[in-house]
């Protein structure tokens, strides 16, 4: 399953690189007086434009919406439609390249293609890429809910 490969030790492809690195200075802004976990987020929309977010955590935890979260909820306040949405960068200081949490993995099925790659990274500089579907096998979605 690609969520299992090894760390990619090739260089990432340009537009890639550029979408991680638009996520890497969103982190910077990340608000974490809690965990001191710095994440970011960068989405790339369908007219090339770039959807920054970062995580902003709260006192009582819970309301804590994580960086790629930010992101695609700012990209959709900001007119752009569900699905339309070409691909993810998200970036955290972790020893393997960071992986969505399975509330944003839900998030992400219910505003992206299946097919969108979501490309994961470190501050090392390791990466990997895994689609929105691969991340969340079986999901539940809007096509069950709306058979009933
Ligand atoms: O993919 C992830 C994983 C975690 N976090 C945030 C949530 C919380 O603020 C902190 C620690 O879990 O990191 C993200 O923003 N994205
Ligand atoms: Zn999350």
């Amino acid at each position: 399953m690609s969520e299992n490969f090894e760390n990619q030790k090739q260089t990432l492809p340009d537009n890639y690189r550029h979408l991680m690195d638009r996520a890497i200075e969103a982190r910077k802004r990340a608000y974490v007086p809690y965990s001191h976990f710095q994440v970011g987020a960068a989405l790339l929309d369908a007219e090339g434009g770039v959807h920054a977010g970062c995580n902003v955590e709260n006192a009582a935890y819970s309301p804590t919406n994580c960086a790629e979260r930010t992101a695609l909820y700012r990209a959709i306040a900001d007119g752009h439609e569900a699905r339309s949405f070409e691909a993810i960068a998200v970036v955290g200081e972790t020893d393997d390249p960071i992986t969505p949490c399975g509330v944003c993995r839900q998030v992400l099925i219910e505003l992206c293609p299946p097919d969108m790659p979501v490309i994961m990274g470190n501050m090392k500089g390791d990466w990997r890429i895994s689609t929105v579907a691969e991340l969340l096998p079986g999901a539940f979605s809007s096509a069950q809910l709306h058979k009933a």
